[in-house]
Formats: structure tokens, C-alpha cells, sequence
């Protein structure tokens, strides 16, 4: 039987691995990233096309096309989403919201290969849990969003996501505090929802991931805290762990298998992961704009970001962030074609469920009543 793990070193091991072919995948996978070439290129791969967006005034994105549209089922995700918000301490108004912006069409078009709704629950609880705690703690002023109390608010989140062991009399407090709070019981909520379906290792990547977009988080809240916003470099430094990446590590786990960790933390296949929500993420950016601005004290964006720097027109920046966005999906698309010969039906799996997550992903942004 093949290793993959092996399999996958001998492939990126260089000249010595498979000869040739080797060192030519080596060599593909280091190289900057390459102009986005525009629509009419003459593209053959027919797993991505440029794609309108917003109003259709900017130019094209050029994305994965969206695999699976299936409302009903989308519908079904959504109804269980919203008697959870419920019974996690949302109340009427806010359970309607979340079922408003529709995070159970988001994982149904996000996950074409998950057909189960309880599963597809996992993933559309945790999205909705961490979009709350983005809402509620970091980005929106007039729902209590406070950047000086966001640090120890995220402390708390990742007390509620990892249970600590009891710490004697100091475990009392811990508890009723994170038992009061409906943006901490919903995300253990969702952990625990998680743990009946993924290994530890799922469990706990899941886990780490969300705590170093928490670290994200917490630059952006000091940046809005000292009125110092960053340049657009630095944003996106963070952005790259603040990203849809979070909600790509439960790919494997709705898809009904697992990635075994040294596959999934291989650095190529890190990279492409990285790649894929960054991608994704600059898509939420560009649906964000409005939004953003309408807010007393705007979160960062990178379109904003790019404005601010140089000094030119929201339009402008625009244009750039599509370019960008561009250029790493074609960069996802040759990183993911180098790993195509890996002889591993988890990671080839895996790999597809990157892209069509940012198929599912622009499909959602464009319909959301959120960005709308
Ligand atoms: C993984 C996840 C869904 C986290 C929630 C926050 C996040 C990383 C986003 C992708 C949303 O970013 P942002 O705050 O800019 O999103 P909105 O524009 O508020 O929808």
C-alpha cells in the first residue's frame, strides 16, 4: 500500500525523488505570483471562469464555479440553524438574522460533498458562532463590539471551545461566566456538535485555527483602540490567518474522512489551504465595503486599506483587490495541479474541497442578504 505521507515527500523531495518531473514540480511551486492574465485567455480548465460580482461595475473574479445548488437542502440547514440560536440564548430577533444571512446555504453550497444536514450543521453552527463573536466583540460598534474589552472577551472564547480541566474554586466563576454569555454557548455548542463526528486531531485543529484568527483579531482591535490603521501589507499579513481557512478545516470532516495531520500541516497543501480562504476572504472584502463604511468606527478592509495607502479611489482600490484575488487563485490552482500526483484519495479529497469551497463561498456572497 502507498504512504502518502511518503509518497508526498518523494514527490517534493527534488531530483533525487522522481527525477525530473520532481524538480519541476519543486520549481513550479516556488514561483511569484504571475500577472492575472483576464478573461479570454483562453482558459481550459473548465473547474473555474471569471465571475460578475456586486453590481457589475468592477472587473470580473476569476473563481471556482460554484459545484452544487441545492436550496431545498440549504433550507433544511438553515430551519436547524435557527432552533439552535434559539436554544444557545439568541433571541427571536438575532435567530431570525442568522437564519436570514443564510450560513446553512453558505455550507450547502460550500460543501457539494457533504449531503447530510446534521453535519452540514456543524460547520453552519460554527460559521454562525465565530461570525457572532466577529459581530458582537470585534467589528460592529452599535452591537457592543468594544476593541479595548475584545483580548479578554477572545481569552473567554477559547476557554468556551477548549474545555480547561476544573480548576478548583476558580472553576465556579469560569463556568457560570461562560455558561451566561450566548456567543461563548454557542461556540462550545458547536465544538461539541463537532466532537461527535471528527477525531481529536479535526477537533483540535479546528480549535488552533480559531485562536490565531483570535490573534488577528486582536492587531485589528489595537489598531482601531490607537486610531493607527495599518497599511494594506500588514492587513493582509493578517487577514492570511483571519480568513475563511478557519472554516475550510472542517472540510474532511463534513466530507466523512480525515486528513491525517501530517498531510494536512504539509506545507504545500498548508499553502494551498491558506491560499484558498485568503482568496475567499478578499472575496468578503469586496462584498464588505458598504457595509464596513457604514460603521462609526470601520473595521479593516482591504479595500480601504489599499485606498488609504495610496490615496485613491474606492473604485481604484478595487480594481487592485480583484487583481490580487486574481493572482492567488491562480496561484491555489497551480499549487493544487503540483499536488495532483500525490497518490492519496484524502488529500486529492481535500484539495477539490478547497476550490469548491470558494466556488460555494463567491456563490454566497453574492446572494447573502448580509451584503446586500
Ligand atoms: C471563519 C469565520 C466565518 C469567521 C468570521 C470572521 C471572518 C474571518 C470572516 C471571514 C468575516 O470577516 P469580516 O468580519 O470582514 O466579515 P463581514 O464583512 O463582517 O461579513
Amino acid at each position: 500500500m502507498t504512504d502518502p505521507h511518503r509518497a508526498l515527500s518523494t514527490l517534493l523531495a527534488g531530483p533525487t525523488g522522481l527525477g525530473t518531473s520532481a524538480a519541476r514540480l519543486g520549481a513550479r511551486l516556488t514561483e511569484v505570483p504571475l500577472p492575472d492574465p483576464g478573461p479570454g485567455a483562453g482558459d481550459s480548465d473548465p473547474a473555474y471562469t471569471y465571475r460578475t460580482w456586486g453590481d457589475g461595475s468592477a472587473s470580473p473574479l476569476y473563481c471556482p464555479v460554484t459545484e452544487r445548488i441545492n436550496d431545498p437542502l440549504g433550507e433544511e440547514v438553515d430551519r436547524r440553524l435557527i432552533a439552535w440560536a434559539g436554544e444557545v440564548g439568541f433571541d427571536e430577533q438575532e435567530a431570525e438574522q442568522l437564519g436570514k444571512a443564510g450560513f446553512g446555504r453558505l455550507v450547502m453550497l460550500a460543501h457539494p460533498d457533504c449531503e447530510d444536514p446534521d453535519r452540514l450543521l456543524i460547520s453552519a453552527k460554527l460559521n454562525a458562532a465565530w461570525w457572532a463573536a466577529d459581530d458582537l466583540y470585534a467589528d460592529d460598534t452599535a452591537l457592543g463590539a468594544v476593541p479595548e474589552k475584545l483580548p479578554p472577551r477572545l481569552a473567554l472564547a477559547m476557554a468556551a471551545m477548549d474545555p480547561v480541566p476544573p480548576a478548583g474554586e476558580f472553576s465556579r466563576e469560569l463556568d457560570e461566566t461562560l455558561r451566561g454569555d450566548r456567543v461563548l454557548v454557542a461556540l462550545r455548542s458547536g465544538v461539541d456538535h463537532l466532537r461527535q463526528y471528527g477525531s481529536p486531531a479535526q477537533v483540535q485543529r479546528v480549535n488552533y485555527s480559531t485562536f490565531t484568527m483570535f490573534v488577528s483579531w486582536n492587531a485589528y482591535a489595537a489598531w482601531q483602540h490607537n486610531d493607527d490603521p495599518p497599511p494594506a501589507w500588514e492587513y493582509l499579513a493578517a487577514r492570511q490567518h483571519d480568513s475563511f481557512y478557519t472554516s475550510m478545516t472542517l472540510i474532511d470532516v463534513l466530507g466523512g474522512y480525515e486528513l491525517t495531520a501530517n498531510l494536512f500541516y504539509e506545507p504545500r497543501v498548508r499553502r494551498a489551504a491558506i491560499q484558498a480562504g485568503t482568496a475567499s476572504v478578499l472575496v468578503n472584502d469586496l462584498h464588505s465595503v458598504a457595509k464596513d463604511l457604514a460603521d462609526e468606527n470601520p473595521p479593516a478592509n482591504m479595500v480601504l486599506q489599499v485606498a488609504a495607502d495610496r490615496s485613491c479611489p474606492i473604485e481604484e482600490a478595487t480594481e487592485i483587490t480583484v487583481d490580487l484575488h486574481n493572482q492567488i487563485v491562480r496561484d491555489f490552482q497551480r499549487t493544487h495541479r503540483a499536488l495532483e500526483p500525490v497518490a492519496s484519495a484524502e488529500l486529492q479529497r481535500f484539495l477539490h474541497g478547497l476550490r469548491a469551497w470558494m466556488g460555494g463561498g463567491f456563490e454566497w456572497h453574492s446572494t447573502s442578504p448580509r451584503y446586500q
